[in-house]
C-alpha cells in the first residue's frame, strides 16, 4: 500500500474573484455569510476575505501584485470561478514526501499560509483538475 498524503479535513474552498470587497458584499447581502476582512497575503500573491461557514470557510482571492497566480486565472475566468480546495494534513512534509514521487508540488518547500499554518499546493493537472492545497493544522 503506497503511503498518501493522510488528509483529514476540509479547511477551505477557494473563489477566484476580480474584486474582493464586492464579492464579499455579494455574499453578506444575498447569501447572509459572516465575511472577514480582506488580508493582503504579498507571499501569496494575493487579498483574501474568509467567509465563515459552520462547518468550512470560503476563501475569496483577488490578485494582488504583477506575479499573482490568481491574475492568470481571471484572464481565463474574468468573471471568478473555483480555484482551489484545501484539505488539512497533521504534518505537511510527512504529507509532501509521501506523494512527491506521483504529482508535482509547487513550492519545495511549505509556505505559511492565511492562517500561520504551512501549506503546499499540488499541481490540479495530477489532481483530477483541481488545484490541491494541503495545510498542516495541528489536532487539538
Ligand atoms: C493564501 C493561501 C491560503 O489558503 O492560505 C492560498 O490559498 S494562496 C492561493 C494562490 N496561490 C496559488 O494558487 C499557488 C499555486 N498555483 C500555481 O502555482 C499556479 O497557479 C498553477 C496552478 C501552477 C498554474 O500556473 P499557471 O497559471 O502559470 O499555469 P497555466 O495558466 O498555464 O495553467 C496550466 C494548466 O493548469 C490549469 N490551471 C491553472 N490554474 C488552475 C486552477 N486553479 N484549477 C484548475 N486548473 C488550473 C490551466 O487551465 C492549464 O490547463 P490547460 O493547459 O489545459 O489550459
Ligand atoms: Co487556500
Amino acid at each position: 500500500m503506497q503511503s498518501t498524503a493522510a488528509v483529514t479535513r476540509l479547511n477551505h474552498l477557494a473563489i477566484a474573484v476580480p474584486d474582493v470587497r464586492a464579492a464579499a458584499a455579494q455574499y453578506q447581502a444575498v447569501l447572509g455569510a459572516r465575511v472577514s476582512e480582506p488580508q493582503a497575503l504579498p507571499e501569496h500573491g494575493v487579498t483574501v476575505v474568509f467567509v465563515q461557514l459552520e462547518n468550512t470557510k470560503l476563501e475569496l482571492l483577488e490578485p494582488l501584485g504583477e506575479a499573482s497566480p490568481v491574475a492568470k486565472f481571471l484572464e481565463k475566468n474574468p468573471a471568478g470561478g473555483m480555484h482551489h480546495m484545501c484539505l488539512e494534513v497533521c504534518n505537511v512534509k510527512a504529507s509532501m514526501a509521501a506523494v512527491s514521487e506521483r504529482v508535482r508540488l509547487l513550492s519545495s518547500e511549505p509556505k505559511i499560509g492565511a492562517h500561520g499554518n504551512p501549506v503546499v499546493f499540488m499541481h490540479p493537472k495530477d489532481m483530477v483538475g483541481v488545484l490541491t492545497e494541503l495545510e498542516e493544522v495541528p489536532r487539538s
